[in-house]
């Protein structure tokens, strides 16, 4: 039904999206997951023409989108549209919202548009609104009339930009039920959102976009159980990662463990954690490590989960597990950190040596 070849799109020279292809079939409901600003609702605003990509190709039933004769009417008219704003006129009752499209663009008579027009604000539990002013309903009931607003143009898919983020958490149960009831009635729908759960009940496929691109595409039990690439692992779980190249030349322990705390309590990490991570990072570094490599890359993955952290030391030497040798100089430091930490494992290969190990 729609496919997306090498799709981009930059802003002033700031490419968000960078290549982006897929596949969407007829009947499938896709959410798009992923971090912030990772061009989400960019790539759902170029499907129907709202951003003019930069490059790329975009069919829908066979027909370039991009062409220059391509009716952009015709393409919305196909690609119904429901924003995180609502976007209802205000000054016009609810039924008149409902019936604004329907009447103008597809030609129906007022009296069938009406009678339409009450059968969708029935579906979505809102026909005794239907002569009400947009200021006078609730968040959710204004998206649930938008909703119907959009169906009413008889959409062949339905994309949703975020449709509960402008919502009051106890709202945003309402407008979820009403796009899984069109779910279960078999509509296409592309929805971007932050509402995990939700993605994960109602979608038959998710895309994780990072990147610039569609970075993992899976059904949701692969996308949320079984994740195949690191950064889909790291947003499903929550992993916030610290990262730290730290040279012997100019290491600051000071300003090190500064900016490691900064991190640890944004991350929510409690005071003994904190503590822990930072200590055995010292005796990691200042006395096993450093004396004798120049350079160690040290990343610290934090769950917001399950309060996991995970530290890995990978730096360059030809010598065996500095955590399992018998120098009497690093006796200490290696008691500390074993005592601090459990599964450790060493690995080498040619001249790179990784360390990884995770706080008690
Ligand atoms: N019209 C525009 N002009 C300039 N920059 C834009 C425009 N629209 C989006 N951007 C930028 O493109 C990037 C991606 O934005 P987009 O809204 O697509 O991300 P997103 O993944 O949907 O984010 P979120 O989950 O926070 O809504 C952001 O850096 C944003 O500031």
């Amino acid at each position: 039904m729609i496919s997306v070849k090498h799709l981009a799109k930059s802003f002033d020279g700031l490419a968000v999206l960078s290549d982006v292809n897929a596949e969407i079939n007829a009947g499938e409901v896709i959410s798009v997951i992923g971090p912030s600003g990772t061009g989400k609702s960019t790539f759902l605003r170029c499907l129907n023409l709202l951003e003019r990509p930069s490059a790329g190709e975009i069919r829908i039933d066979g027909i370039d989108v991009l062409a220059p004769d391509t009716d952009v009417r015709l393409l919305r008219q196909k690609m119904g549209m429901v924003f995180q704003s609502f976007n209802l006129f205000s000054h016009l009752m609810v039924i008149e919202n409902v019936i604004l499209g329907p009447m103008h663009l597809l030609h129906l008579d007022r009296k069938t548009a009406v009678a339409r027009g009450m059968e969708l604000l029935d579906s979505v539990g809102l026909a005794a609104k239907a002569h009400a002013f947009p200021d006078e309903l609730s968040g959710g009931q204004k998206q649930r009339v938008a909703i119907a607003r959009t169906l009413a143009m008889k959409p062949e898919i339905v994309l949703f930009d975020e449709p509960t983020s402008a919502l009051d958490p106890t709202m945003v149960s309402e407008v979820l039920a009403v796009i899984r009831k069109l779910a279960s009635q078999g509509m296409t729908m592309m929805i971007v959102t932050h509402e995990m759960r939700f993605a994960r009940d109602v979608s038959s496929r998710i895309f994780y976009m990072d990147d610039g691109t569609i970075y993992e595409d899976g059904s949701p039990e692969q996308i949320f159980n079984h994740p195949k690439r690191e950064k889909t692992r790291a947003f499903i779980h929550k992993i916030s990662l610290f990262e730290y190249l730290v040279r012997r030349d100019d290491f600051d322990i000071y300003q090190f463990n500064a900016e490691l705390e900064a991190f640890s309590i944004k991350h929510l990490l409690n005071q003994q954690s904190i503590l822990n991570t930072q200590l055995i990072c010292e005796e990691m570094l200042c006395n096993i490590l450093l004396p004798s490599t120049t350079m160690v890359n040290l990343s610290i993955a934090c769950s917001e989960e399950n309060g996991q952290v995970d530290l890995s030391f990978n730096y360059q030497s030809g010598e065996g597990n500095p955590l399992a040798n018998d120098d009497d100089d690093t006796m200490l430091s290696r008691t500390i950190v074993s005592n601090l930490t459990r599964e450790q494992h060493f690995n080498r290969e040619h001249n790179r040596a990784t360390l990884k190990m995770t706080l008690r």
